[in-house]
């Protein structure tokens, strides 16, 4: 059986406090790219093989996220992990491996975990992989209605980013919460809602690495209708009103020997 594990996009990540235990409170209108890794479970006892693009940047070791995630329910499956998105990079590919194979286990008769966040803040949003405002650490998902399917782009400069070492060079972590979520119908509607927000990552980001600043300054360049740092970076997203610039983007984001890729917001799949 297949699992696509999507893309994780934080359009907007409000930091607003900080629990004793150092994990940031978050406010955060996660969405997901039609584009991601993707996961193949087969019965037989659980192993895990990765392949793809990024395979090399990934031990298939008992750390692995798609393992951890296995362990936690008990399942057993021999795993293809096809590495699609760059590691340690804003995206949430680890998370959303680890939710794949939940899902996956789920469907052969295991039951979900109870805490997924254990395996990694962005996890149980990366479960329900549909758009969502998250809160708390990462554990209080409210579903939101569908965005429209929008052309964006995914750019990423090559540099692997620390989470932990972001969230510690952030210089305030008491940040207003975001401002009420109204239905988004069209590409204006969200921009312009996007523009009354921020990603409070984005600053420590950029002063960890510059690389940040020329990813967005060349989205910009390429007509995107909004551009921002996803997570705690380095990967940038940008949204546009046609898939045809997105495609275009996406050659000339390419020429700076980046990762690029045009897609577009990920839609519910069809009723029945
Ligand atoms: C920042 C976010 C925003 O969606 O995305 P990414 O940059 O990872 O994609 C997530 O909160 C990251 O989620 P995830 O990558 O699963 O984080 P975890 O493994 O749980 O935590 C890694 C480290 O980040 C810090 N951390 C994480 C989440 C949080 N709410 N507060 C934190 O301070 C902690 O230092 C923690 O040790
Ligand atoms: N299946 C996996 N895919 C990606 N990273 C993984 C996986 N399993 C463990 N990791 C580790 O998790 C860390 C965070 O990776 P990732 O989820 O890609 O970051 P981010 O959430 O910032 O996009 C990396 O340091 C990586 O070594």
């Amino acid at each position: 059986m297949i699992e696509a594990a999507r893309a994780k996009l934080n359009l907007a990540l409000h930091v607003t406090g900080r629990r004793a235990d150092g994990y940031h409170l978050l406010d955060s209108l996660v969405a997901f790219a039609a584009y991601g890794d993707e996961l193949r479970l087969e019965p037989g006892p659980l192993s895990l093989r990765i392949e793809g693009p990024f395979a090399e940047g990934l031990a298939a070791d008992p750390d692995n996220l798609c393992l951890r995630a296995a362990r936690l329910v008990g399942g057993e499956a021999a795993i293809t992990l096809t590495k699609n998105l760059p590691v340690a990079s804003g995206i949430g590919g680890g998370s959303a491996d680890a939710a794949a194979v939940l899902r996956g286990l789920e469907r052969m008769g295991h039951s979900l975990p109870e805490n997924p966040e254990k395996l990694g803040a962005d996890v149980p949003v990366c479960l329900l992989s549909a758009p969502a405002r998250m809160e708390g650490v990462g554990e209080i998902v409210t579903p939101l209605p569908p965005l429209p399917s929008l052309p964006l782009v995914l750019v990423n400069p090559g540099v692997a980013v620390s989470t932990p070492q972001i969230f510690a060079a952030m210089e305030r972590r008491d940040n207003p919460v975001l401002p009420p979520i109204p239905r988004f119908d069209y590409l204006d509607a969200l921009t312009g809602w996007l523009r009354l927000t921020r990603n409070d990552l984005e600053a420590p980001a950029r002063a960890v690495c510059p690389a940040i600043d020329e990813v967005l300054a060349a989205l910009g360049s390429t007509g995107a209708a909004f551009a921002r740092m996803s997570g705690s970076g380095a990967t940038c997203f940008g949204l546009y009103d046609s898939a045809g610039k997105a495609a275009t983007a996406a050659k000339m984001l390419k020429q700076h020997g980046w990762w690029a890729v045009a897609t577009e917001l990920a839609q519910p799949p069809a009723a029945g």
